[in-house]
């Protein structure tokens, strides 16, 4: 499953443009010096990062779709990446660990949120292969694709203009997908459902729910 997410206001975007571009960046290969797929800049300055990753990681954690989707237990600071004409990110596989200072967290889902307008640059989209459906996502300023780490995809060359996204990577509270799917599932109808239920019946459900919570999280 994958999500589209409205993330952040106009006023966050504007301010993590202006940070991308008062600040300077650096060969994204620096990260994954053996990855040949990878074709793109990142930014490249620990304040200008932490500025603009705690925003983004604020504004993701506000958002309530984006709890009752992810189940999220650690993110990532969300990193700011820029694609110029010729850049790519060609099809690969997310790690499934990702150190950061002081922790390591397991990728369960990755994220992608858009900075700048589709309108300012041809090519860019994100493709992500889930089974045989081929999906592709170049999202409007502030909006973000949450989408399963454990699938293939790649970012299509940049043809004109500069794409300006921001990426992270979420370990949530249940790590196996379809346990995941069914709890989100099953909670989003007992909020649209629930308090048209018998109360005894709605209790029996809610417990239902907590349990699975309490069974399937892999941490509290
Ligand atoms: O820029 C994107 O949309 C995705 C980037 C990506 O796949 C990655 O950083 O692993
Ligand atoms: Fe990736």
């Amino acid at each position: 499953m994958y999500r589209v997410l409205q993330i952040l206001t106009d006023a966050e975007i504007a301010e993590c443009k202006r940070i991308a571009a008062a600040t300077p960046f650096i060969d994204g290969r620096i990260t994954n010096p053996h990855n040949t797929a990878k074709q793109n800049e990142q930014l490249h300055e620990p304040s200008a990062y932490k500025q603009s990753s705690d925003i983004i990681r604020a504004a993701m954690l506000r958002t309530p779709e984006f709890a009752e989707f992810a189940f999220p237990v650690f993110l990532a600071p969300p990193l700011i990446t820029r694609y110029k004409p010729g850049m790519k990110y060609g099809a690969h596989a997310d790690a499934a660990f990702i150190q950061l200072p002081g922790a390591t967290i397991r990728s369960d889902l990755s994220c992608t949120i858009f900075l700048n307008d589709p309108k300012d640059y041809d090519g860019g989209e994100l493709h992500v292969r889930l089974g045989d459906a081929r999906l592709t996502f170049k999202l409007q300023p502030g909006e973000a694709i949450v989408y399963p780490s454990d699938s293939f995809h790649q970012v299509m060359p940049v043809t004109r203009g500069e794409r300006l996204v921001a990426i992270t990577f979420i370990q949530s509270r249940i790590q196996d997908p379809f346990r995941r799917n069914m709890l989100y599932e099953l909670n989003e109808v007992a909020a649209l459902e629930g308090l048209k239920m018998d109360p005894e019946n709605y209790g029996r459900l809610q417990l239902v729910q907590q349990n699975l919570l309490r069974y399937w999280s892999d941490r509290p």
